[in-house]
């Protein structure tokens, strides 16, 4: 197997090559609708024992109904919030429905990237990602890791937020194409009902932690979030290999749809329980940077997603994220009540350069980041 790649698996330490490519031992760019016809996949897609443990139990995690929160009801609020504090202090994971976005948007958003998915890999290569940054088409991750290739296809993009500027379309006309403008309109409108969603969802975070409602929501007002869209072709040694390695998220708030097939799980209570997919929830979990920002009052917590022999999976993931120079530190108020300060402050563009270009996320990116940071501290 001649794979020209990239990561040493002893550790989490990526060993860049820019220059080099993924192929298979033919010679071959990495192909998944290739991949997926081969009885045996490729040893550089097998995963470790540890991590390929198998799960039958369901997340009993709390539904939460936003409806009442959004039109201001008082009793729906309180409820909501304490749903929201159970769970972001045991786990990190929520499901919400009634959030606001429409249905057909979210039907359309996996229509319009099926497309792009489908389309020859020389012209998925064209707007492959490159080295360093985290927008555009990767296959396996295969350009970045040697071991350990995650069986998925990904496509990421920044978003910066409200501007007149429609900056999505502008990316998808000028990465795909003008053919893609339509589909550049999806997202434009799917990025901007995330960013809605999020306001209300720290918004409630907010007043779960007791701090100002509106804290979070104005750190995060010029933030340039991250969408990705994830296909996990089916597999034929699906009990071998993952579509998304166990890991906790760097961002500060995902909110994830997954399609009807299922496969995310998170590890709670020391084994792995699936996340049921509902058509009308969007699963809502805390990340790192979010966790650094209550002072670890809410857990980031370590998840994976698992692919299946039979049916090909997707997911739409909008990963909430600050402005890059931003400094994340925790509200003073909370500190007082509840300090010692657990983590030191740290901007999300060291972070990012951390994880894009020094350590692949995992369980423990954000103690690694630290040490990375500053070796000589003690935190
Ligand atoms: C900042 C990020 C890095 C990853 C994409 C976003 C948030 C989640 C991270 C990731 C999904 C965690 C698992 C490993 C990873 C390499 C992946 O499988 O995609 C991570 C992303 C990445 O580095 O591209
Ligand atoms: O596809 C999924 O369900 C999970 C993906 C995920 O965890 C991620 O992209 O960070
Ligand atoms: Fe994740």
């Amino acid at each position: 197997m001649s794979l020209s790649l990239l990561m040493d698996s002893s550790s989490s330490t990526l060993l860049l090559r820019p220059s080099m490519e993924p192929r298979d031992e033919n010679g071959v760019l990495f192909d998944s609708s290739n991949l997926q016809k081969q009885a045996k996949i490729p040893a550089e897609f097998i995963w470790p024992c540890g991590d390929l443990v198998h799960t039958q139990e369901e997340l009993n995690e709390p539904l939460i109904d936003l409806e009442g929160f959004i039109k201001g009801d008082e009793e729906a609020t309180a409820h909501a919030v304490e749903l929201v504090r159970t769970a972001c202090s045991n786990h990190g994971f929520f499901q919400v429905t009634n959030h606001g976005v429409d249905a057909n948007l979210i039907h359309a958003a996996y229509q319009e990237i099926d497309a792009v998915f489908k389309l020859p890999l020389n012209k998925k290569r064209s707007f492959q990602r490159k080295p360093g940054g985290f927008s555009g088409y990767s296959v396996a991750h295969a350009d970045r890791f040697s071991s350990k290739l995650p069986w998925k296809e990904t496509f990421s993009f920044g978003y910066q937020g409200t501007n007149s500027d429609p900056a999505v379309v502008h990316y998808f006309r000028s990465t795909l194409g003008e053919e893609f403008e339509r589909t550049g309109w999806v997202y434009q409108n799917y990025c901007e009902k995330m960013r809605e969603l999020s306001l209300v969802i720290f918004e409630l975070l907010a007043i779960s932690l007791g701090v100002d409602r509106f804290h979070y929501g104005k750190f995060f007002e010029d933030g340039n979030s991250i969408m990705r869209c994830n296909y996990y072709p089916p597999c034929n040694n699906s009990c071998l290999t993952l579509g998304t390695g166990p890991h906790c998220d760097p961002t500060s708030l995902t909110i994830l749809h997954q399609d009807q097939v299922g496969g995310l799980e998170v590890f709670i209570n020391n084994k792995w329980q699936a996340v049921r997919p509902r058509q009308d929830a969007l699963v809502i979990n805390i990340g790192d940077t979010f966790m650094a920002l209550c002072n670890g009052r809410y857990k980031s917590c370590l998840h994976r997603a698992v692919v299946n022999r039979e049916r090909e999976r997707r997911s739409l993931v909008y990963f909430v994220c600050p402005k890059e120079d931003k400094v994340v530190r925790p509200p003073q108020d909370l500190v007082c009540r509840e300090g010692p300060r657990q983590y030191p402050d740290f901007t999300w563009s060291d972070l990012l350069e951390f994880t894009q270009n020094h350590y692949r996320a995992d369980v423990a990116t954000l103690q690694s980041f630290f040490r990375w940071l500053n070796p000589t501290s003690n935190f």
